[in-house]
Order: C-alpha cells, then structure tokens, then sequence
C-alpha cells in the first residue's frame, strides 16, 4: 500500500521470519485462544460487503481482530520485520545509553522507558518490560525533535516507511468505520491528519523471560488510549478480557498485524465500538523462556481533537439522559491516562490508572 525505502524482498523476508519463527517455541497447541475473526486486508481494499460486515462485527464486539496483511500490506510486513532487528539493537544497548533516552522527568510519552517505572495493579507491583515510544511527528518532522541513540536515528527513513504504511492501513479502517457510524463522508479522516500534530507513535517492546508465575505481569491491564492499534506479535504472551468470560491469549499469526480499537472510538462512536481491556503477561508454556520483543504503532486523534460523541453519526446511540461528556482533548487524554502509573512522577499516588473505557469495554 505505501512505498518503501528497503532492499529486502518479501519472498526474503518471509524465509527470514520463517526462520525466526522456526527458531522461537511454538505457542502451545492445546490452549484456549481469544476469538478473534481474521479479516483480509485484500478484501477490505476491494470492498468486499462480507468481509466489511465481518469487520463492523469485531469492531462492535470484541474491538480487536486480526489482519491478514499477505499480498496487499507486504510492504508493512517487510517494514515490521526490520524494525524488530533494530529494536533488538535498540534494547541491547547499555543501560547508561539508553538512560539517556529516558525523558519521563519532563513528562512526556517519548523515548525510552525504563524497566519498572510503572504500576501494574493495585498492590503496587512493577512492569516488568522496558520500551522505546518513537513519535510520529518527529520522524515526519512537524514536530520536537528528540535525541535518540545511533541505531534509531540511522534508521529514520525505515521507520518513516513503517509509519507510513501503517498509517495507510489505519485510513482505510477509519474510512470504513466512517462508514459504519453513518458519519458524514471524511469526518474521521480529518481528524486523523498524519501531517498534523498528533500522539501517533511507534513502539518497541521487550519483555525479558520472567519467573514461570500466572500472574506475573510485563504490562498492566488497559485499554488504549488513541483510535486504533497496529500490533505485531511473534510469542504469544498478549491476552485480552473478553466482555464475557476470563482472560485468553492471543496467538500470534504469521503475516497478521493484530489491530484493536482505542478509547478515541468508544468516545466518538458512545460505546457502539470497542477499546477492549487486555494485558502482557509471560508467553505461554515452552515460549516462557524466550525473550518477548513486540512492536506497535499507535495512531491517535490529532492533539486538539475533543473526545466526545460525535453529534452527526446516524448509527451513533445518543446519551442517555443527564449524562454530560467532559471536555477533554486527546493530547490532554494520553497524558493523563500514559503518565499515571508512573512512580517516578507520581510517587505513592501513582495508580494503574483503570480510568478509561475499561466500563464500556465489559458491556455484554
Ligand atoms: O506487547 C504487546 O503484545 C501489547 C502491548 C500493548 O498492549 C501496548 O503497548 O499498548
Ligand atoms: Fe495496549
């Protein structure tokens, strides 16, 4: 969908990932994995009926599907694929170097976070993941530029590729939520500007192997905060809590973004869309072993958009009596839900932050 500045082909490519998947554990075959519908990214393009009311489905029931990217989004998959070979590089780095990168104290939701520095629950126990937030605007250069180590900046044009590939798929999707939600023709698109200024960002994960423990958490329970996700995953690890029934895993497939929907959408659309509640926790039977790396891109509403209901949605409930939205944007949004759990910043007061659409996100 989008032009890239890499050398690899994707016949290489997928021999490379098969490799790479060869090498990890496989996810076990006798669990219980989340429900989640495969929707193709082919047919969508095409504007197959079936397969767009299959997506509106997922949106309005579980808030998260996966992709099949094979074909149409080969050159995201190229692009996701190179991005964990520089994540690896990023995280291998000492200590001290990335450190360096960690810009918590000036309260912003960029560069890299240390192992930590958040609450996960109510007894106050620690994430136990680091990663590295790349912000959009930077990378477009519409916006502050952050210092970051050599491995990331010398790879500026890739992960522009990767943002704007993501971000292609990201438009269709809103294009058909558009759709979905009867709004008026572009009304989601423009509020999503990738030119403008906005909290899109890129994210690099890496969870170290962790005592086998159920409960053990690297990132705590949440919903996102922006409109709509685009997650690879190669060890499972990613469990979400379905509207009925306990928490599940979501198997990680080959040649699959997983894509799930923020509070952005369950605020615009009055909870007719789902940002569903999920969590990290350690990867499933023999993956436990290995080290989790994921990578995410975030695409979130523009920084001044109100998060409300959108008054001009023919399929959009109306709220119901007495109830008044607050007046919140979506910059002031991600700060308050992202920097909460953060001890560094909010000591003993710092909270695992359940204030978002974690409500909405059980209705049955
Ligand atoms: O690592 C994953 O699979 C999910 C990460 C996640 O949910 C997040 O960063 O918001
Ligand atoms: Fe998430």
């Amino acid at each position: 969908m989008a032009t890239t500045t890499t050398t690899t082909t994707f016949d290489e490519t997928q021999h490379r990932i098969a490799v790479d998947q060869k090498q990890l554990p496989p996810f076990p075959e006798d669990l219980t994995t989340a429900p989640l519908l495969r929707i193709s990214l082919a047919k969508l393009l095409a504007k197959d009926k079936e397969e767009i009311q299959r997506f509106e489905r997922a949106c309005e029931e579980l808030g998260f599907f996966y992709l099949d990217l094979r074909g149409s989004g080969d050159d995201l998959l190229i692009q996701a694929d190179e991005l964990f070979g520089v994540s690896q590089e990023v995280f291998d780095l000492p200590p001290e170097e990335k450190l360096k990168y960690d810009f918590e104290h000036l309260k912003v939701y960029y560069g890299y976070k240390r192992l930590g520095a958040s609450v996960v629950d109510q007894n106050g126990n620690l994430d136990r993941n680091e990663f590295y937030n790349i912000s959009k605007d930077d990378i477009l250069e519409i916006g502050q530029s952050w210092p970051s180590p050599k491995v990331i900046h010398s790879q500026r044009a890739l992960i522009r590729s990767f943002i704007t590939s993501a971000d292609a798929v990201v438009t269709l999707l809103l294009e058909l939520l558009n759709e979905q939600l009867g709004l008026p023709h572009g009304t989601l698109a423009s509020m999503h500007r990738l030119q403008e200024p906005s909290g899109n960002q890129v994210r690099m994960i890496k969870a170290l192997p962790q005592e086998i423990d159920e409960g053990t958490m690297s990132a705590r329970e949440h919903t996102d905060f922006g409109s709509v996700t685009v997650l690879f995953n190669r060890l499972g690890g990613l469990q979400i809590l379905p509207p009925v029934g306990d928490w599940c895993y979501v198997k990680p497939l080959p040649g699959h973004a997983i894509i799930n929907l923020g509070d952005a959408m369950v605020k615009f659309s009055n909870g007719l869309l789902r940002s569903n509640i999920h969590r990290v926790v350690s990867p499933p039977g023999a993956q436990a072993r290995s080290t989790r790396y994921s990578l995410v891109y975030f695409s979130r509403p523009e920084d001044n958009v109100v998060l409300r209901r959108l008054a001009n949605g023919t399929r959009i409930p109306p709220l119901e009596d007495g109830v008044e939205e607050e007046q919140i944007t979506s910059k002031e949004w991600i700060a308050k839900r992202a920097l909460r759990p953060r001890t560094a910043i909010y000591g003993k007061d710092a909270v695992c932050a359940a204030d978002g659409t974690e409500t909405i996100s059980r209705r049955q």
